[in-house]
């Protein structure tokens, strides 16, 4: 309803335009008529038919010109009504939780933002557009039929009904089958696309011929529902055609009797069959308009269902700003799992504090609960029990937005966007910091990777950053949360994917910066945390060890077990 009175005007003169094309439409059918009363009467001469062939050319031109506005008009209303929707629908989603994301397929969130918000502009645009012309057209067309010969009319509408019910009918089966081929073309594209992103693993295994089979399989799939549709079609236009042909013997039956016993003229005759092309679209809107219309409503409710979602994750009515922190953080008996209460407890009742400057490293078997404990801080996910606080208010009580701003995070698998390696470091970042570029690249580790790429740090990376190594991404993203200067640095296995020369670069970078940033690191490689003020080992989302490298050493846990290995390792 907004963007409708925002846009009024703009539809107001679609519509007039639409109408004035109807008018015109019909006028057309009287001029011939006169035109053949004329000949047929032997009334006519050059003049007299050069008149009535302008006027014909006239109209012509009117119709064209109007038909332009209208399309212009109210298509491209329903355009811009899309576009806003789509924005609102996008912009909607990335206010939504990670939680949410957690439990939605992307391919569920894209098809809404396509085929839902293309089936309410088809509702906005060709339904108004359908609406106005089965009934206005629909009407002037019968009533001037009517004003022709009253009985010839009743006579000539009885196949129309058909047309009005093998409309709505097929219409509605021609679209469900339209769909399959759209689903079926969906699977052929991601067919290929997968084939294509794997390629290196399908020359390796020397399967291109299993790959072929499969596109194939998935390109027949597509031609199977594309015949299923003809089949449709195919039976549909002529079908119309047969009601349309029978009305036209009707007419010229029964009119023409008529027009023997010159009840009616044989321009009437003429006019007559005009007007009977004229209906045969209103019919067919009549039926088709339902369709377009229920499709619309059922997709617009799909929308608001979305748009309706509140985020789990968002501002406190109440909440404060966040000035500057120092960085103190402290998990306060905190227990959490993925699905809220109902879900399987990842973390329980963890106490740990970091003076603000310190260096917490987090170590423990995988899906023992690092990554989780660190995205708390953020509030990408919010604690099911305890709190988490940092400069001692708990994060749920401040500004999102603030708090976000103060932390950096790098997720264990980075996610690097197309572009250049220097839009992926500066993603995000405000002028501040850019100047200090060198500096973050050498803390990084990247000094002497980005001077051997093709074209430094304007190299472009591909999609996902294909071009790069995983190492080369993973130190990007580092890069990338270096340059936000944060208090807060959260870091997920930052280098995992790196050999030891150059964690130890990146360990030494981080080094110097604690004292100015309180870093969280988690890590399976010991060497990233050994350093830390304090280390904690969890175990099934429970503090196992807490301590320093030397407290944890003295132990005999799963730190130095790790440790054990690690060290052999290095020595083999
Ligand atoms: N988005 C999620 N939804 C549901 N369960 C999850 C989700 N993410 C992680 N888990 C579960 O939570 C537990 C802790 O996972 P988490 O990623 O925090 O472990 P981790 O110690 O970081 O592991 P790794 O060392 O392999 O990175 C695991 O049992 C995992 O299966």
């Amino acid at each position: 309803m907004p963007h409708f009175k925002t846009h009024r005007w703009t539809i107001a003169a679609g519509l007039g335009s639409l109408i004035l094309v109807d008018l015109l439409q019909l006028m057309v059918p009287r001029v011939i008529k006169w035109a053949v009363d004329d000949l047929t009467l032997l009334r006519a001469d050059g003049a007299v038919l050069l008149r009535h062939a302008a006027t014909i050319a006239v109209m012509g031109v009117l119709i064209g010109l109007f038909r332009y506005i209208w399309r212009r008009c109210l298509l491209g209303n329903a355009r811009y009504l899309e576009a806003r929707l789509r924005e609102r629908l996008f912009g909607h989603i990335q206010t939504l939780s990670a939680g949410y994301f957690d439990h939605t397929r992307t391919g569920e969130l894209m098809a809404h933002a396509t085929n839902d918000v293309q089936q309410v502009r088809m509702a906005a645009g060709m339904g108004l557009v359908a609406l106005n012309d089965a009934v206005l057209l629909g009407a002037a067309a019968i009533g001037f039929m009517l004003y022709i010969h009253v009985q010839l009319t009743l006579y000539v509408l009885i196949p129309m009904p058909f047309i009005v019910i093998g409309a709505r009918l097929l219409g509605r089966r021609m679209h469900q089958r339209y769909q399959q081929v759209q689903a079926a073309f969906g699977d052929m594209t991601e067919a290929m696309r997968e084939r294509i992103a794997g390629i290196h693993i399908i020359k390796a295994h020397n399967t291109e011929a299993a790959a072929r089979s499969a596109v194939k399989g998935a390109s027949r799939a597509h031609v199977d529902q594309n015949m299923r549709l003809v089949g449709l079609t195919a039976f549909f236009f002529p079908f119309m055609m047969l009601m349309t042909n029978l009305s036209l013997a009707i007419v010229l039956y029964f009119g023409g009797r008529r027009t023997i016993l010159a009840e009616i003229t044989p321009g009437d005759l003429v006019a007559f069959i005009s007007y009977l092309n004229l209906l045969s679209w209103p019919m067919m809107a009549l039926g088709w308009v339902t369709n377009l219309i229920q499709r619309g409503g059922a997709s617009l409710v799909r929308l608001q269902r979305i748009m309706a979602r509140t985020p789990d994750i968002r501002d406190a009515p109440d909440a404060r700003p966040l000035p500057a922190v120092t960085g103190r953080i402290a998990f306060e008996k905190v227990r959490f799992a993925y699905d809220g209460q109902g879900g399987q407890t990842v973390l329980t009742d963890l106490d740990v504090s970091v003076p603000a400057g310190h260096v917490l490293g987090l170590v423990g078997p995988p899906g023992s609960g690092k990554s989780t404990l660190l995205s708390l801080v953020p509030r990408l996910y919010d604690v099911t029990g305890g709190r988490v606080t940092v400069d001692g208010q708990d994060v749920r009580t401040v500004r999102l937005a603030d708090l976000r701003r103060q932390v950096a995070y790098v997720p264990q698998e980075p996610f690097i966007f197309a572009g250049t390696v220097r839009d992926n470091i500066l993603f995000g970042a405000g002028d501040e910091g850019r100047h200090d570029l060198d500096q973050i690249l050498a803390d990084a580790g990247l000094t002497g990777t980005v001077v051997h790429l093709p074209a430094g740090l304007e190299t472009v990376v591909g999609e996902r950053g294909v071009m790069l190594s995983g190492g080369q991404k993973q130190r990007i993203a580092l890069a990338r949360a270096f340059l936000r200067d944060a208090p807060i640095l959260l870091l997920d296995d930052p280098i995992s994917q790196v050999d030891t020369a150059t964690a130890a670069v990146i360990v030494a970078a981080l080094r110097r910066m604690a004292g100015r940033k309180t870093i969280l690191v988690a890590s399976h490689r010991l060497a990233a945390v050994r350093f830390a003020d304090t280390i904690v080992s969890l175990e099934g989302g429970r503090i196992a060890e807490m301590g320093s490298h030397a407290q944890l050493m003295a132990g005999r846990g799963y730190y130095t077990r790790v440790h054990g290995l690690q060290e052999l390792n290095h020595a083999g």
